[in-house]
């Protein structure tokens, strides 16, 4: 893998098999003397979602902005796509960080830019034709039904349409890896219920891998028990209370993992603090 081009498409059928999609090994970092994350280790496997759960405070989007290369640890080693990051040149981080679409805390939309240009903007970027980059637009926009929306500004949505449209742009170009950091924070419950629909339609239908950063244990949960129906188009619950395989869990207390598995060792775990945690 070490020698594959990072400006390929489609990053996780070019991984050898058996090679997590991001795999942290001891990681550390600290700020001004105080550790944020301390020996934390854990593995991504493709098409998992992986959902990142702790008190505020706790590290997880510090987490988050390692896997994307926006930080470099301490000490310890990140891989994604099989690709040792504190190896890479700048030229690679930012291949690499083409290959992953991020929604960021608060939406973090350009509001200057319309709804068009704000989900066109990697586009434009790679320099992609006006005429396909609009027809992609217009596909994102009605994943996440809003196309009505294309032309209005941010100032003119409300939160949960934001969320739609950074959803959107996340998504645009395909991403192998997506990192959601809080994509309800700040939402009320229906809106926030909306958007984990849409997150659970990106699971469904992209198979593509993803980082959950959420305060809500009922995201949490709604994840792990929900799945898209194609049919109906919309959200449901896995019959016989089943739950989705590829969705786990990652909890981080003060900088360190005090969970690393499945939805059911969650909710049987008898740690003391872990049961207090998801009262
Ligand atoms: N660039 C930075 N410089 C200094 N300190 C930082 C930096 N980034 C994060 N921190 C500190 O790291 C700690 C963990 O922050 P982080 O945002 O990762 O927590 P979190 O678990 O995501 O919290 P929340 O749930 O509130 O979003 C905090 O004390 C924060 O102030």
């Amino acid at each position: 893998m070490a020698s594959a081009s990072l400006s390929e498409k489609g990053m996780v059928e070019s991984m050898a098999p058996g090679t997590p999609v991001v795999e942290f090994e001891h990681v550390s970092i600290g700020f001004d003397g105080h550790e944020v994350l301390r020996d934390v280790s854990f593995r991504v496997e493709p098409g998992e979602t992986r959902i990142l759960l702790g008190p505020a405070g706790g590290g997880k989007s510090v987490l988050m902005k390692l896997t994307n290369g926006l930080m470099m640890p301490d000490s310890g080693s990140i891989r994604v796509f099989g690709r040792c990051l504190q190896e890479m040149t700048e030229k690679e981080l930012f291949e690499m960080r083409a290959h992953v679409g991020m929604v960021f805390q608060e939406s973090a939309l350009f509001d200057s830019l319309n709804v068009e240009d704000n989900v066109a903007y990697r586009l434009h970027e790679e320099h992609v034709s006006e005429e396909e980059s609009h027809a992609r637009v217009v596909e994102a926009l009605r994943f996440v039904e809003l196309e009505k929306a294309i032309a209005k500004f941010p100032s003119e949505l409300s939160g949960g349409m934001r969320r739609r449209v950074s959803i959107a742009r996340a998504i645009i170009t395909k991403p192998d890896l997506l990192l959601y950091d809080s994509p309800t924070g700040g939402l009320d419950p229906i809106t926030s219920t909306t958007i984990i629909e849409l997150v659970v339609k990106q699971r469904d239908v992209s198979h593509a891998t993803a980082l959950l950063i959420t305060h809500r244990l009922q995201d949490a949960f709604t994840l792990a028990t929900h799945r898209w129906s194609p049919t109906k188009s919309a959200m449901e619950p896995i019959p016989d209370h089943g739950l989705d395989p590829g969705t786990k869990f990652l909890v981080i207390n003060e900088g360190s993992v005090v969970f690393d598995g499945g939805t059911l060792e969650l909710t049987g775990s008898t740690d003391p603090w872990l049961r207090s945690y998801l009262q």
